[in-house]
């Protein structure tokens, strides 16, 4: 018999004393998941690292949808973007600004980096004992376990003081990246039976370039490579206070707690399908399609598959187009159009036009249906295009959310201080009881 039989009996019995109907959140002015009538956020803090914009309101306060922009300490993401004067450690570049609130010198840039590549070696022993004698099968999970034991090679953990937050933080930015790749070395060999390759972080490399080149058998990588990587960590790097990890950190630190606690939750939110984790989902919804209907498919096609998605009658799909939708941006999100821009000539290169072509025909199909099925505006976002970019550069799809957190730790962080040195208030909101007042009955009586 099955030993759950009983769980699933008082299960179904719950349902008449559990219920809360949806009408009761309307009539006590309850915001679902923080949402207003609008589908705006309910407004929970301030902050001068990031704005994320993805409409504006209009004399009488009406929303507005407009093209999506997101602008790191109030400069937009796309002024970064100059090929032409491309010189490398974007990523840290905006890990800096975002930081610290300006744009740093070459002097203070070259420090910076210095102070992040001085972490980039783990602690003795960190690599055997918690990566190689225990790999994990899911990295994300495997990410946060490292990071909670890392706690344990800190000599002050607990302390939370900003400066010390701060330092702390930088510690693990540097650590994290061969955490990860190490994790994915340590799962495929023991899980694939493949070989086992550990190449060291070199400190003369930027973030993108260890990354390529600890995960490449011959540590080999090309220029455009690089730049291509470390133009997607730059991308991933913050998305304001809102965006559920961060918010995550910013409630689990207000507790007080110690920042190896906190990055880990946010770790735990990243990784869910309908926030970071929609990178791997959208890569491989993307690969059954093209399976499915193939490369050259017919625009019918194509919006056959994306009504069957819907439908949930779609292969591996539950009703969601991964990497489309978005709980600010309306009409676009700034970083799939760069990362658009930018796959072309990279997809050319590698010989993936058709597949580039596919995405960008999937994509228009299907952010005109489900706009339309939703009646309202739902554009790619960034997980779209990035398993590609991914792809591309020869990543493996394991590893997808685990770099979106090697790079987002670094708003995790901002935030992080930002509400120490200027909320500081524990996050406690409230919630309405809308049950019943019932006597305790006797178990003899019952
Ligand atoms: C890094 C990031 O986190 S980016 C987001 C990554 N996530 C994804 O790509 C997963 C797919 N997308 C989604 O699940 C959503 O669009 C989210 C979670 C990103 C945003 O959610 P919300 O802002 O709550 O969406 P919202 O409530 O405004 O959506 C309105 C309607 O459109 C639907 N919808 C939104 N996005 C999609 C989608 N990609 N596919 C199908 N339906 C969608 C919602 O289910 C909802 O339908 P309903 O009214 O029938 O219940
Ligand atoms: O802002 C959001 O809700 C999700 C997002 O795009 C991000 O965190 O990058």
């Amino acid at each position: 018999m099955d030993q759950n039989i009983h769980v699933a009996q008082f299960y179904g019995k719950s349902q008449n004393f559990t219920q809360i109907p949806r009408a009761l959140y309307t009539k006590h002015g309850v915001k679902r998941g923080l949402r207003n009538e609008d589908h705006t956020g309910v407004l929970v803090g301030l902050t001068r690292i990031a704005d994320v914009v993805g409409y504006r309101r209009d004399a009488d306060g009406h929303k507005v949808n407009c093209e999506g922009t997101l602008y790191y300490r109030g400069i937009d993401i796309s002024d970064f973007i100059k090929k032409d004067i491309y010189n490398g450690y974007l990523y840290e570049e905006a890990c800096f600004l975002l930081l610290f609130g300006y744009l740093p010198n070459k002097k203070e840039l070259h420090e910076f980096c210095k102070n992040i590549s001085d972490s980039y070696e783990l602690p003795d022993d960190f690599l055997e004992m918690n990566l190689l004698r225990m790999p994990g099968r899911n990295l994300m999970n495997k990410l946060q376990h490292a990071l909670l034991t890392l706690y344990n090679y800190d000599e002050d953990p607990d302390n939370t003081d900003v400066y010390q937050t701060l330092l702390k933080g930088l510690n693990i930015m540097g650590k994290l990246p061969s955490i990860a790749c190490y994790a994915y070395m340590s799962k495929v060999h023991y899980y694939d039976r493949r070989s086992l390759i550990i190449h060291y972080p070199r400190k003369d490399y930027s973030t993108a370039e260890n990354i390529l080149s600890m995960l490449r058998p011959d540590s080999s990588f090309s220029e455009a490579e690089a730049h291509l990587l470390d133009l997607l960590l730059f991308l991933h790097a913050d998305h304001g206070g809102g965006t559920n990890s961060t918010f995550t950190n910013v409630v689990v630190a207000s507790t007080d707690t110690d920042i190896y606690s906190t990055m880990s939750s946010s770790i735990g939110a990243l990784k869910g399908p309908r926030h970071g984790g929609a990178n791997v989902r959208a890569s491989k919804m993307m690969e059954q399609i093209i399976d499915t209907v193939g490369l050259n498919a017919s625009e019918k096609q194509l919006r056959d598959t994306v009504y069957r998605i819907l439908n949930k009658n779609f292969p591996g799909t539950d009703g969601l187009v991964y990497g489309f939708g978005h709980a600010v941006y309306t009409i676009s999100d700034p970083r799939a159009e760069i990362m658009r821009n930018y796959c072309g000539e990279v997809a050319h290169k590698k010989g993936l036009d058709k597949h580039f072509d596919f995405y960008q025909r999937f994509e228009s199909v299907a952010k005109d249906i489900i706009s339309a099925e939703k009646g309202m505006d739902i554009c790619s976002n960034v997980d779209y295009y990035s398993g590609f970019c991914y792809h591309m550069l020869d990543i493996p799809r394991d590893l997808y959310t685990p770099l979106f957190v090697v790079s987002r730790l670094v708003g995790w962080l901002a935030h992080n201080l930002e509400n120490k040195l200027y909320d500081g208030r524990i996050m406690r909101p409230a919630t309405k009881y809308v049950g019943d007042l019932l006597p305790y009955i006797c178990r003899e009586e019952r």
